[in-house]
């Protein structure tokens, strides 16, 4: 082996990131969301960098795959996955369990999907250090990218003005009205071009966000909209919302919990359904494709374990006809340039990824990304593209260790209960 490839070394930095005060089902954004960076230091001095989900559930098995893979090779893509079942554990097991999580939103929460979460940081790493040392960007290394650019779609949230009595305020405002999410709409379109757009729902009764939904319509003919309650509503609902709305959206996603139900509303609408709730694992995908409970799947390299993976996965979803989208959760530009690589090399990406990027005011690289007409230039430089911001980096590390464990394990219900004491997360379905 060369010895340039060798790890040497392996640095984690858990980080807090200011967040803004964007409402979901189950509560709101903290001030501080936590995020895990991951550098990867090989024998030749090369760092390669990556980031996922920073609560404690990430950390310990993140810890023991730094300490075990020293010594390995970057290009050992696949003896990583191996080395992470081998000492990852079963990552914390007071948390892993097949309910939907709490705060992410994002599916089933068992020990493999955070084990995957944990290795996509760790694989991006190393991607990126490979990329450094052989003068080749990550596209690269997953066969090359199909095009130049890619689209990105505006991700608007409800939201308020400001966190009830603390953080970092913005000067987007308050948006809890069509007329506010169609104004957030418009300052997403003239800011970044971008040209479709999804609204996070599930936090109103569902009239209500039709209401935004058509309002958004009338404002941007022809663009394609999208509407995710993450699994709040009930499949009769789910099925009032999909005829209400029948023809004006592009896709609507998660409307209801579970594959059961999933197929049921696919089984009586048009509209088509995507997911990254119920098809989060390849467990899930063989029932799910039977039943035809979704016509997209939206893939995030974190939890399916990397870029390599997403690949596979879209492989996967070509073979059975169905479409790949992008999900998102709060990310940094390493996580965006992970995301852009990957989805550069996916032959039949034919929807606008998600991206929460715009709502993040704090990064760890030393120049933003930009997004111009709805998209990013793919970067041909060497490895992601990306430089880290050392002084960024500490600067929101000493936030996580000086916090008092109230942001260390992102809590949209306990957020919530700032504003209104009595707040539980909403049992599901909620309307
Ligand atoms: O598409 C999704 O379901 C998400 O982006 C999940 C996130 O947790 C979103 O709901 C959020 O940031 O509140
Ligand atoms: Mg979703």
């Amino acid at each position: 082996m060369h010895t340039a490839l060798v790890i040497d070394d392996v640095r984690l930095t858990p980080i807090l990131v200011s967040d803004p005060p964007l409402l979901n089902t189950q509560g709101v954004h903290q001030p501080y969301t936590p995020r895990l960076i991951v550098e990867v230091v090989t024998r030749d001095g090369t760092t390669g960098v990556g980031e996922t989900y920073g609560d404690s559930a990430y950390l310990e098995p993140a810890r023991s795959l730094a300490e075990a893979l020293p010594g390995r090779a970057v290009t050992d893509l696949n003896g990583l996955f191996a080395l992470a079942e081998e000492v990852c554990g079963d990552a914390h097991p007071h948390t892993a369990d097949d309910r939907v999580d709490a705060g992410g939103l994002r599916g089933v929460r068992n020990a493999e999907k955070i084990r995957l979460s944990v290795v996509s940081a760790f694989e991006v790493a190393c991607l990126d250090a490979l990329g450094r040392i052989q003068g080749l960007p990550v596209h690269a290394l997953l066969g090359g990218k199909v095009r130049d650019t890619v689209e990105y779609s505006a991700y608007l949230f409800y939201r308020w003005a400001a966190h009830p009595g603390a953080g970092e305020t913005d000067d987007w405002g308050a948006a809890l009205d069509p007329a506010g999410v169609v104004a957030q709409a418009r300052r997403f379109a003239d800011t970044y071009g971008f040209g479709s757009f999804k609204l996070k729902g599930g936090v109103f009764e569902p009239d209500r966000e039709i209401a935004a939904i058509r309002a958004l319509a009338e404002a941007f003919p022809g663009r394609p909209l999208r509407l995710d309650p993450n699994g709040a509503w009930t499949v009769p609902t789910s099925l009032y919302v999909a005829d209400q709305l029948k023809g004006v959206l592009e896709y609507l996603e998660d409307p209801t919990s579970g594959t059961d139900g999933m197929a049921i509303v696919a089984a009586s609408t048009d509209v088509p359904l995507a997911t990254n709730m119920c098809v989060t694992t390849l467990a899930e995908l063989p029932g799910a494709f039977a039943r035809d409970a979704v016509r997209i799947v939206l893939s995030d390299h974190h939890y399916w374990g990397g870029l390599t993976r997403t690949r596979e996965l879209a492989a996967i979803c070509r073979a059975f006809g169905v479409g790949l989208s992008m999900h998102s959760n709060t990310h940094l530009g390493i996580s965006l340039a992970a995301m852009t690589h990957v989805a550069a090399t996916v032959p039949d990406l034919a929807y606008a990824c998600d991206s929460h990027y715009p709502w993040q005011t704090e990064d760890v690289i030393t120049e933003r990304h930009t997004f111009t007409d709805g998209r990013l230039t793919v970067s041909d430089a060497p490895g992601l593209g990306v430089e880290l911001d050392r002084d960024r980096l500490a600067a929101l590390h000493r936030r996580w260790l000086e916090d008092d464990g109230g942001h260390r394990e992102r809590d949209d219900a306990a957020a919530m209960r700032v504003a209104d004491p009595e707040w539980e997360t909403p049992t599901v379905p909620r309307w």
